[in-house]
């Protein structure tokens, strides 16, 4: 969807790799410094880069045409193409590499986390599963032989939606991320100055007990009515909230209709204990045993 990499090409497996290196790095100190986590970080980063282009360079010579976000990069931002864009506005291809490394960082731990934690609260939680369940097989029932999940069915799934939000908040994917305060002001009768960095703590305000009672309790129909503002911030909030929010729903939403219209799984081994990574997973990565239904 991004850039079009074969799943079972050598190509993807070399991504992979480097991938794997790049996501292990992400909280390390910036000491680069042959042997620490950050250059193994920044070199595995180079060679992405050297990947991207030699793509890049094959999709501008025509040899490779796909239908995706890079393509669409590359005819948007193309110096000297008949857009009605101003020349200064277009990417170079440095800023192109950037973003296309930026999404694939960005998009892939985070979703793979949501899928996990999705899979182990649906297992610890059989009432929701069953309702989930009755929801995609009165979607199944309702379509024609045949025929795939379609845009309107992946826009009206009520329960599906709520299931997902309290999977991001009991699970609080990203437990924190960070804004630059514009100006002075002052919070709880804390004085925080213009420039100053200020952490925001999602898995308190994910657990606080005045908005959500039972904090650790897995129940979606806390999303039945809207909650105060900034009391949920599974995709974050603001102009800088996740811009891939609608593709990871959609994904999401996919998975769970083939997971529970067509298997069961049972957990493996049971761990409670969270991953102390930037994004947070279970820290066994919750192995389960699937079987058709
Ligand atoms: C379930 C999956 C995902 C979760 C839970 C998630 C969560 C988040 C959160 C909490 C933020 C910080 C927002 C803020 O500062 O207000 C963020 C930022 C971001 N996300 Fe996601 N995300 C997910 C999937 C994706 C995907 C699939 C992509 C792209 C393909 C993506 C691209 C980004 C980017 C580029 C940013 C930085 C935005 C900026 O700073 O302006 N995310 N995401």
């Amino acid at each position: 969807m991004i850039m079009s990499l074969e799943p079972s090409g050598e190509e993807q497996e070399r991504f992979r790799a480097n991938f794997k290196i790049i996501s292990s790095s992400f909280a390390s100190m910036p000491f680069k410094i042959p042997g620490t986590a950050f250059h193994r970080g920044i070199k595995a980063r180079d060679s992405m880069y050297a990947m991207i282009d030699s793509i890049i360079a094959k999709r501008r010579n025509g040899e490779v045409i796909q239908q995706d976000f890079l393509e669409s990069l590359i005819i948007k931002h193309s110096k000297g193409t008949n857009t009605i864009d101003n020349e200064d506005n277009k990417l170079t291809d440095q800023q192109m590499k950037d973003n296309i490394l930026t999404l694939l960082v960005a998009g892939h731990d985070t979703t793979t986390a949501a899928l996990t934690w999705l899979v182990k609260f649906l297992g610890e939680n059989p009432a929701v599963l069953e309702q989930l369940r009755e929801e995609h097989l009165q979607i199944q029932a309702n379509r024609k032989d045949g025929t795939n999940l379609t845009w309107s069915e992946v826009n009206n799934m009520p329960y599906t939606n709520k299931v997902i939000s309290e999977t991001l908040r009991r699970a609080t994917i990203l437990p924190w991320y960070s804004r630059k305060a514009a100006q002075d002001f002052e919070i709880d009768g804390y004085n925080i100055k213009k420039g100053w960095s200020i952490n925001l703590d999602v898995v308190s305000i994910h657990h606080d007990p005045e908005t959500f009672p039972d904090p650790e309790k897995f129940d979606p129909s806390r999303f039945d009515a809207p909650l105060k503002t900034f009391s949920y911030l599974g995709f974050g909030s603001g102009p800088r909230m996740c811009p891939g929010m609608n593709l990871a729903k959609l994904e999401i939403c996919i998975f769970i209709h083939h997971l529970v219209c067509k298997y069961k799984w049972r957990t493996l081994e049971k761990d409670d204990s969270v991953q102390p990574t930037l994004v947070r997973m279970p820290k066994n990565k919750y192995p389960i045993m699937v079987e058709p239904l």
